[in-house]
């Protein structure tokens, strides 16, 4: 299990992460999605004991990495496979790392397997493609066969046969009871991977949820127009609908249809000039979400 409680991660003047809490458990994929620069990696690397905090704890099986008693068979992480270089083989690679965790060498031959690399196993670290060291990278976070699992971006490198290969894989290991955490900037990517999401933006959380929740939650809205905007968020809010304010004045409401809210604005008198049934993709759901929206209800000040 990963727990992430208040965490702040400052570098000189950028808050990379800002009292950032969530908590993954086993047996699912959890996304952990936001775009460029929302702080994800930064949150990765302090799970891993990569960076010290500003501020908050992140727990790891409820201890902080640094009191891991056998750290490589607890949490193994994918971050940046682009960064392995150098002219050990593939093989020796995952052995030189093996050893330098109390892990037996055979872990390195097996993992090597799994990732479907054991035919490159002498090949040279600094000749394999980005693809193939990205899966080389995966399996130096399984060789210690560890409970908790995270890897950064993924996909990246890798062609539509190993894109396919890393979503299986993800979700083989939340199947096997694993915590798995995985990030993207991409929701399309985590459609079809993950089983919830944890959202953030500008290193805040913006929510945490399940892809089931986020598709019903964004599953339709209806667009509509009126020139008297706030008495008509008022009667729709009464009526139980969600009501937000589009960037141009436009009111996007959720959980009544178009028929209702017409009959609604017909009853209260209330003149209507557009109402368009909309479906919101994953990807506009993910759009709207992380850009800077303004919610807008009755009780907190519409006009
Ligand atoms: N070592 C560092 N020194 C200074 N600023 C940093 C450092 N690492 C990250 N940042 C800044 O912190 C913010 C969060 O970066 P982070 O890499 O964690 O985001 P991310 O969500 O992983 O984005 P990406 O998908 O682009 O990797 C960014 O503004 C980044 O420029």
């Amino acid at each position: 299990m990963i727990q992430v409680r208040h965490l702040t991660k400052r570098y000189g003047s950028t808050r990379a992460v800002d009292d950032l809490s969530f908590e993954v458990e086993p047996g699912y994929v959890a996304g952990f999605l936001g775009p460029n620069g929302a702080g994800k990696s930064t949150t990765m690397r302090a799970i891993l004991g990569l960076d010290r905090p500003t501020g908050g704890e992140t727990l790891v099986n409820g201890r902080p990495y640094a009191a891991l008693r056998r750290p490589a068979h607890e949490v193994g992480a994918l971050l940046d496979a682009a960064a392995v270089h150098g002219g050990r083989t593939a093989y020796d690679h995952l052995r030189v790392l093996a050893r330098s965790n109390g892990i037996p060498d055979r872990r390195a031959a097996e993992t090597l397997e799994q990732v479907g690399l054991a035919g490159a196993a002498k090949r040279r670290v600094g000749t394999l493609s980005l693809g193939m060291r990205q899966r080389l990278g995966v399996a130096a976070a399984l060789l210690g066969d560890p409970g908790v699992l995270m890897f950064d971006e993924p996909v990246n490198g890798l062609d539509p046969e190993g894109i396919r290969w890393i979503r299986h894989l993800m979700r083989d290991l939340a199947k096997e009871g694993r915590t798995v955490l995985v990030s993207s900037h991409l929701m399309s990517e985590m459609a079809l991977t993950a089983d919830r999401v944890v959202v953030v933006g500008r290193g805040r959380l913006i929510l945490e949820a399940s892809m089931e929740d986020l598709r019903e939650k964004f599953k339709k809205d209806v667009l509509v127009r009126s020139p008297s905007p706030g008495a008509l968020s008022r009667v729709l809010v009464e009526a139980g609908a969600s009501v937000t304010a589009d960037h141009d004045g436009a009111l996007l409401v959720q959980g009544l249809d178009a028929p209702d809210i017409a009959g609604l604005a017909a009853r209260r008198q209330i003149p209507v000039h557009e109402l368009t049934p909309r479906s919101a993709s994953l990807e506009d759901a993910y759009l709207e979400l992380t850009e800077d929206s303004v919610e807008f209800r009755t009780k907190e000040g519409a006009r």
